[in-house]
């Protein structure tokens, strides 16, 4: 069996998959922490894998940028290959002046300006918040770390160029940490499929300060997420 856009086998791809937008990431964490590794996907370059860690079985596959791209992603990897769990490891922009670069933030829940949940047909607006159990253990391995963290709200946007310069500030006001572009779709489809899900995020940049890190450093250095990432998969 495959699908349109992952090529692997029912039963290669592990009940818990990491997922980071950048597919060079996902390649990078295989390499690096992974043992026996095997890749499963190479559909579109969207690479994923299927390894080790502590002995443990785990996936790591690239998501792509945005709420359709991981929407697709993480739909077919529930719906169709047994996954339980999808946490992504992502890069955020900083949206207040506490939140520094290199920090991580650990996703409560997602606001967006995404139409993603219209498709459900609620009759209100509906909040997409991460798994329970995971941010529980995320947190607690954060902290046995020494990791400087934040737990809090965040925007997942459609948005990365906003023409509109007011418009991530207004989101920091209503408490927002971090911005992104996929959380909200994540949470939304694991709600809606009974699964689980997480978002760890490292700053990249700050919106606040206009600090950056290069595109090297988002692909391999964010190594303190990754790590959490991994011993809780
Ligand atoms: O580093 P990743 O995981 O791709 O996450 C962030 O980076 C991309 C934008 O540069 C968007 O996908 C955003 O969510
Ligand atoms: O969506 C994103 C990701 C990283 N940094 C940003 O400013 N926005």
């Amino acid at each position: 069996m495959s699908t349109p856009h992952n090529q692997a086998q029912v039963g290669e791809i592990a009940q818990t998959v990491l997922m980071p937008g950048d597919p060079l990431r996902a390649k990078f964490l295989a390499e690096t922490y992974l043992e026996d590794v095997h890749q499963f996907n190479a559909v579109r370059n969207m690479l994923g894998y299927t390894g080790t860690y502590k002995g443990k079985k785990v996936s790591i596959m690239g998501s792509g940028m945005g709420q359709p791209s991981i929407g697709i992603y993480s739909h077919e990897l529930f719906s169709q290959y047994g996954v339980e769990a999808i946490i992504r490891i992502g890069s955020c922009g900083a949206l207040i002046e506490n939140v520094h670069l290199r920090d991580v933030i650990i996703a409560q829940g997602a606001c967006t300006d995404s139409n993603f949940a219209h498709q459900f047909e609620l009759p209100g607006t509906y909040s997409a918040i991460s798994s329970y159990d995971l941010l529980e253990k995320a947190v607690a391995h954060a902290k046995e770390k020494n990791v400087n963290y934040h737990v809090g709200n965040i925007i997942a946007s459609d948005i990365f160029y906003h023409f509109n310069q007011g418009t991530t500030q207004k989101w920091a006001s209503m408490g927002c940490l971090g911005v992104e572009m996929e959380s909200y779709a994540l949470f939304a489809t694991a709600a809606r499929l009974g699964k689980k899900a997480l978002t760890l995020l490292t700053v990249s940049d700050s919106l606040v300060t206009d600090e950056q890190t290069t595109p090297e450093e988002r692909e391999k250095t964010f190594t303190a997420m990754m790590e959490i990432a991994l011993e809780i998969a």
